[in-house]
């Protein structure tokens, strides 16, 4: 199992790799603007210090946007990865990044298909908003798993990013771990 520390936050990130629980980071665009400093600085700040991988998102709507600033982003570093929305649009340039061997990280999963969608277009990540269902009375760990069965079931390599995650009792709800 991975950690990927959900946080913008220098000093959370450091705290994480001192006790050794960070994989790596996943951020999205109100966890950059909490910080208070220029996106630039931030990101720069944690590529710095984080060897695994970082996920960056898009902000554009239309595909080719998306692609334009997933293409900028990924120059940061090796480690970017580039977080799309499971949109229409989405997909699109997901497929478009991960053929050019752009690293995605879809995220926005609400669905068995969508993530299923997601890794046929090219995602190497896909992140399930597990407390996000359980909100809307679903049940988020039972959606990851039905997408481990999917994923082990055609051989995708497609890693699953837990996110959302409300409390740690949503990991014992999962019957097969080898993908979280
Ligand atoms: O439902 P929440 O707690 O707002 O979480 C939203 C999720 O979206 C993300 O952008 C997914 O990586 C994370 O920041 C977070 O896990």
């Amino acid at each position: 199992m991975k950690f990927f520390i959900d946080t913008a936050n220098i000093r959370e990130i450091e705290e994480g790799l001192r006790l050794g629980m960070v994989d790596g980071v996943t951020t999205n665009p109100s966890l950059i603007a909490k910080e208070k400093r220029s996106f630039e600085e931030v990101v720069h700040d944690i590529l710095e210090r984080v060897s695994g991988p970082v996920s960056l998102e898009v902000v554009g709507l239309k595909s080719e946007e998306m692609v334009a600033e997933g293409k900028k982003l990924a120059k940061l570093g090796d480690q970017v990865v580039v977080k799309v929305p499971m949109t229409t649009e989405g997909l699109k340039a997901t497929n478009i990044l991960s053929n050019e061997g752009i690293s995605v990280n879809q995220t926005l999963i609400f669905s068995p298909v969508q993530a299923l969608m997601a890794a046929k277009a090219g995602a190497d990540y896909v992140s399930p908003f597990v407390g996000r269902l359980d909100d809307a009375s679903h049940n988020g760990m039972d959606i990851v798993e039905q997408i481990i069965t999917i994923y082990d079931h055609y051989g995708f390599d497609t890693e699953i990013i837990v996110a959302s995650v409300r409390h740690p009792v949503m990991f014992w709800k999962v019957r097969s771990w080898a993908r979280i």
